[in-house]
């Protein structure tokens, strides 16, 4: 008689945190590929990136969440909107901490969203490189005390460690399911959004001092030509006409420089010649219209 197949197990997985924690240098190492953008810079991470895991007969979907904490404006509360929707969606929630960082109000603001939810929810402990052993203890301890957590991991996604061990507990949770999307796929992000986080991240990290969060990029156009060139326009808001003049340097140089830069990796991620085309507008309140937030992927298209 024939064996029973064993079943496959699959399921999506939101990862949470506050900004800068490591989110993003965690997926990039469980997937092995450059997905999202690893900034020095809190925020870069504004889109909702999905990452896919294979495993032994399972499949795990990672869906990177935005950098949580309690809106201000509106582009803020539809980054909340956008982490909420995703979290109501979820087989298993990750919440992610680092070690470094002391447990804070956004620590708390975070923990009483996920109050209600009903999935697994696993704490990962991330940065233990920068710790000892006692430390690490003590804020085991610490964040039990907040939250009946289904399992804490401590990992350093930077150095690789313990990230076996994150991947058999998430293993664990994942509920019987298809295999959603094709062993090859890495990410379904797509992109345009990559493009516009690698443009903006150029960008902040020349500007950062004069204009930490003004700067929002939205891909107009991302076209194959015929010569094999990949044409790509991305128009680069900001709210000031004197933000406009940092962003764009002197003689061009801030521009220059950091579209070179993200032409090139650009290019090395799709692995085509890219023709990447800049320009820099000027809308005061650009976090607080709709139709660009629309634009930049932040709200659904009605
Ligand atoms: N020492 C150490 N640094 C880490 C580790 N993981 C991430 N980092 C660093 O922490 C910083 C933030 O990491 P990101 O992965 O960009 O953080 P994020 O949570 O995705 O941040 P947002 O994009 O703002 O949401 C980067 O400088 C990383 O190199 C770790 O395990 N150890």
């Amino acid at each position: 008689m024939a064996e029973k197949a064993e079943a496959f197990h699959s399921g999506f997985i939101a990862l949470v945190g506050r900004p800068n924690v490591g989110k993003s240098t965690l997926m990039n190492a469980v997937l092995g590929e450059k997905i999202s953008i690893v900034s020095r810079h809190a925020q870069t991470t504004r889109n909702k990136i999905t990452g896919v895991w294979n495993g032994e007969n399972c499949q795990a979907v990672f869906l990177d969440t935005p950098g949580m904490h309690k809106p201000r404006s509106k582009l803020g509360e539809a980054i909340r909107q956008a982490t909420m929707d995703a979290l109501s969606e979820v087989d298993i929630i990750v919440f992610i901490c680092s070690c470094v960082d002391p447990m804070g109000a956004g620590d708390r603001y975070i923990l009483s969203l996920l109050k209600d939810k009903k999935v697994p929810v696993i704490l990962v402990l991330n940065k233990i490189d920068l710790i000892t052993r006692e430390e690490l203890m003590k804020k085991v301890v610490q964040y039990s005390k907040m939250y009946d957590f289904s399992d804490i991991v401590p990992v350093s996604a930077q150095q690789a460690e313990n990230l076996d061990t994150f991947l058999s507990v998430v293993q664990k949770y994942l509920p019987e399911g298809p295999k959603y999307f094709p062993d090859d796929m890495v990410t379904d992000q797509p992109e345009r959004n990559i493009v516009q986080e690698i443009v903006r991240e150029k960008l902040i990290t020349r500007t950062r001092d004069e204009i930490p969060h003004a700067i929002g990029v939205f891909t107009e156009e991302f076209s194959e030509r015929e010569n094999g060139k990949v044409y790509i326009r991305c128009t680069i808001y900001v709210e000031r006409e004197s933000q406009k003049r940092i962003v764009i340097g002197k003689n061009g140089s801030v521009l220059k420089e950091a579209g070179k830069e993200a032409r090139e990796e650009i290019q090395r991620l799709i692995g085509a010649p890219v023709f990447l085309d800049l320009w820099v507008k000027v809308s005061r309140d650009w976090k607080n219209k709709d139709y660009i937030l629309r634009e930049l992927g932040y709200k659904e298209h009605k």
